[in-house]
């Protein structure tokens, strides 16, 4: 042991500098690129963020045409790729089916290794454009049904919708689905982004950043929370049992998913926006089922902050919007790569444009320096 001051977790360490995103605890607030999340939530289209947060500004319409033109064009998987994915283990997770067609896209592609910033642009694209398709197939695919072609007259999140279900929802729903887009898309330096810089930090190739990036959001106490919080919800089964749910989920000091975070420490700045989204859509919707839900979660939500003062994050509401939407449960981290791969791959490019390789001290705690005995005499 030494008396070296070890940061476990890395909790409150600043790593690097970051223009990307700022999260403000202290004033309940997130902006990327200086716009505030819930502005962008509100009057931009996920595609319009996107290119906010690879380049620094919001698009004049001819730059956003120009970035919808090459996403559309990058549309489409191989014929390989669909081939291996018919294959994949239907029991899989398809988080593991996604880190898996991600890192195939990678070994597919020839240029992986070009990381220059206009390289590592194209290849950005790249991924926001093939993601969506991956997610949808396996889906399909999972369910016994053919992968649906992507539609190059359709937004990002029509598009995806016509590639799971071979419709589009109304207008409501697909805004609620287009708000989660947004917010998901950037947090700063959150596990799975800190990860890819890590990992491009050693002058890796962007895939395999964005690929061990994906094997960190799949956990529980990071993007798996949304698949975790459908489960409680469904667990509950029923506003009635709600509280007393909560209550001894307290008292046997269990981690209920979807609340608490490391930075925020009184309320998720994207929580507002993304629980106004799911209460529209619970309207819209106008089932029973839908307003089961939403009256559990606010149950659950009332009960924590009254009894622990522990805060619902966005995997709360993000979790149960997904379910009305009709996706299955283990597709909403995969639906949440979706958008975080705009984070990602500007960290990325961010990272590389003024490199240092991430290599922090260990304190060791293991057995002093001792000589090695000879086997025979062990
Ligand atoms: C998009 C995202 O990634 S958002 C995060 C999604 N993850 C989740 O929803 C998983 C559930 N939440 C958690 O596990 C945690 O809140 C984390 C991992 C997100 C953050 O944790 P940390 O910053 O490490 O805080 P830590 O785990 O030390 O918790 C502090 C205290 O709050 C309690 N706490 C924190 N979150 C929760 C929770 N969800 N349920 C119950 N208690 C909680 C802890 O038990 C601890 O209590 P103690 O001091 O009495 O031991
Ligand atoms: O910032 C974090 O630690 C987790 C989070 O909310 C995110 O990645 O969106």
């Amino acid at each position: 042991m030494t008396d070296t001051e070890v940061k476990y977790g890395l909790a409150g360490v600043y790593a690097d500098d970051t223009a990307i995103s700022k999260v403000m605890p202290e004033i309940n607030s997130l902006t990327y690129r200086g716009y505030k999340v819930q502005d962008l939530a509100e009057k931009c289209r996920f595609e319009e963020v996107a290119w906010l947060i690879w380049n620094g500004d919001l698009p004049t319409q001819a730059q956003l045409d120009a970035l919808n033109r090459a996403e559309r064009e990058e549309r489409g998987l191989s014929d390989d790729l669909i081939a291996v994915m018919r294959k994949f283990n239907k029991k899989a997770h398809p988080m593991d089916t996604l880190r898996t067609a991600v890192s195939f896209l990678g070994q597919e592609d020839d240029t992986a290794n070009d990381s220059s910033p206009e390289g590592l642009y194209a290849k950005a694209i790249r991924l926001y454009a093939k993601i969506p398709q991956i997610v949808a197939t396996d889906y399909r695919l999972r369910n016994g049904k053919e992968p649906v072609a992507p539609s190059k007259d359709l937004g990002f999140s029509e598009n995806f919708f016509h590639m799971c279900f071979e419709k589009v929802p109304a207008p409501d729903i697909v805004k609620c689905f287009d708000i989660s887009m947004t917010l998901y898309a950037e947090h700063s330096f959150n596990a799975s982004t800190f990860t890819a810089r890590v990992i491009a930090s050693s002058l890796s190739d962007i895939y395999s950043a964005v690929t061990g990036a994906i094997g960190s959001l799949k956990g529980p106490l990071h993007g798996g929370a949304n698949e975790a919080v459908m489960h409680t919800l469904k667990e509950i089964g029923s506003p009635d049992n709600a509280r007393q749910w909560m209550l001894d989920a307290l008292a046997q000091k269990k981690r209920v998913m979807g609340f608490g975070h490391r930075v925020y420490r009184k309320g998720d700045s994207r929580v507002p926006t993304m629980t106004e989204a799911y209460r529209k859509m619970v309207e819209a919707i106008g089932t029973e089922e839908a307003r089961k839900y939403w009256e559990i979660s606010k149950i659950l939500n009332e009960t924590m902050v009254a009894e622990k003062g522990i805060y619902p994050n966005l995997d709360f509401p993000a979790g149960p919007s997904y379910y009305l939407m009709g996706f299955e449960i283990p597709m909403f981290t995969p639906i949440f790569v979706m958008s975080r791969i705009t984070g990602w791959t500007a960290h990325v490019i961010e990272q590389l444009a003024d490199n240092k390789l991430v290599r922090p001290l260990s304190n060791y705690t293991g057995v002093e320096q001792r000589e090695v005995v000879p086997i025979e005499k062990r």
